[in-house]
């Protein structure tokens, strides 16, 4: 096995940038800030690399730098298809029962409504919607559109299972592709966390605009963003109040740190339990797959009033997301995927946004304000999530601790 050093005199070394900041956590590492150029000397795993700057070497994670001159793609593809070229995202995804099972009883209960219809599924990945459509109705033909090199396994399933007759694979991007026909169905798995983290909704309404002949069927048919006002005490005690007195030692001057690297960001895959909400949830964003515009989703916002129900501590937000599946038969009745916390849980599980001071709050207590969410101009599968509130006591006078606005970057 080579050392660093003999790998560094082969080759010559290569300008790299970082994407973001790296603090080392280990001696032989090398902190580096967004925008550095780097030399990278050799790259002994795929994971981590030896390099150089200003002088010092050391370790450096490579998933946090690009090849120097590499225009950086808006849409990050490489990365988002190469992620989902792999089978660990299609595991957890299939393995979510919540959600297979509600595509699989979207194509169940409108099985007579399929038949003979042209259905395009859009992200297909491992192509189990379009299976289901195969198995559980007789469309003329399904669509399966996978842009990533999973599309070849895909192609293995479908004749694997015997779906090849009615299941044509295409890999490519969705709003590349060709297809021979419009399509009556577009079927999509297109929900990130947030309901729209990565946007690959924007790929859902061009296919959408291109592809789905009039009175064609989108599936979800609508999708709605809900938020509540919450208690999150496990996280708070894990990440904040651990540093009060760990071992009987004050390590209360890490809380700024900690403050920082655990409630600037959201915290996805967030279990709260429906006891935490410390009020009705309220869906402060709803979408109409049919009308929905991709300039809408530059900037979007809303009101909220909550009223607290139940005294308690409010640590922050948290958010999830519910679509709907209209019914292909007129009058039949359409099929729901729940992520909230009434409901069984799901991959996404909920989303959580904690505020820098958590303030106590009365039954009776109104927590009023707005969300907004702006896409990110530049890394089109990012957003900032910005939440302003004012609690208005039924007891207390307002004190500032009572009004607060806080911008949470997901993830740039
Ligand atoms: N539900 C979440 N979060 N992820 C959904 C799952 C995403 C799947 O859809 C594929 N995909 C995403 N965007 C496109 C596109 N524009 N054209 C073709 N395939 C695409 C990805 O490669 C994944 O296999």
């Amino acid at each position: 096995m080579q050392t660093e050093k003999e790998a560094e005199d082969d080759a010559p070394p290569e300008e790299y940038v970082g994407l973001s900041d790296f603090t080392a956590s280990g001696e032989d590492e090398l902190s580096f800030c967004s925008g550095d150029k780097l030399h990278v000397l050799s790259k002994s795993s795929s994971d981590w690399w030896w390099a150089e700057l200003r002088g010092v070497k050391g370790y450096v994670p490579a998933s946090y730098l690009r090849p120097e001159g590499a225009e950086e793609d808006p849409w990050q593809d490489e990365e988002y298809f190469g992620s989902y070229g792999t089978l660990t995202l299609h595991l957890e995804m299939l393995s979510d029962r919540s959600r297979t099972e509600a595509y699989r009883q979207v194509v169940l209960s409108n099985s007579a409504s399929l038949r003979d219809k042209v259905v395009m599924d859009l992200g297909c990945g491992t192509g189990i919607i379009s299976l289901f459509c195969a198995q559980l109705a007789q469309p003329s033909v399904v669509y399966a559109v996978e842009a990533s090199s999973m599309a070849d396994y895909t192609r293995q399933l479908v004749k694997q299972n015997g779906c090849e007759e009615v299941v044509t694979v295409l890999q490519g991007r969705a709003e590349e592709i060709e297809l021979p026909e419009r399509v009556d169905v577009l079927v999509s798995e297109w929900m990130g966390n947030c309901l729209l983290f990565e946007f690959m909704v924007e790929s859902v309404l061009l296919a959408r605009d291109r592809w789905l002949r009039e009175g064609g069927i989108m599936w979800p048919s609508s999708a709605a963003l809900t938020m509540v006002p919450c208690q999150a005490d496990r996280y708070f005690s894990e990440k904040m109040a651990f540093w009060e007195q760990p071992y009987g030692l004050d390590f209360t001057p890490l809380q700024p740190l900690a403050q920082q690297e655990f409630f600037t960001k959201p915290k996805f895959s967030y279990l709260i339990e429906p006891a935490d909400c410390l009020s009705a949830p309220s869906d402060v964003l709803c979408f109409n797959m049919y009308k929905l515009q991709i300039k809408d989703l530059e900037e979007m916002s809303a009101q909220f009033q909550f009223c607290v129900e139940r005294p308690g501590v409010f640590h922050g937000f948290t958010a999830w997301f519910t679509v709907h599946f209209e019914s292909l038969e007129k009058g039949g009745t359409a099929v729901e995927l729940n992520t909230g916390p009434d409901s069984e849980p799901t991959h996404w599980k909920q989303t959580l946004f904690m505020l820098d001071k958590p303030v106590c709050v009365c039954a009776g207590d109104s927590i009023g304000g707005a969300v907004v969410l702006r896409r990110n101009p530049v890394w089109r599968r990012h957003m900032s999530i910005t939440l302003n509130w004012s609690i208005n006591s039924s007891t207390e006078e307002t004190d500032d601790s009572q009004v607060g606005t806080k911008t949470f970057p997901m993830w740039r």
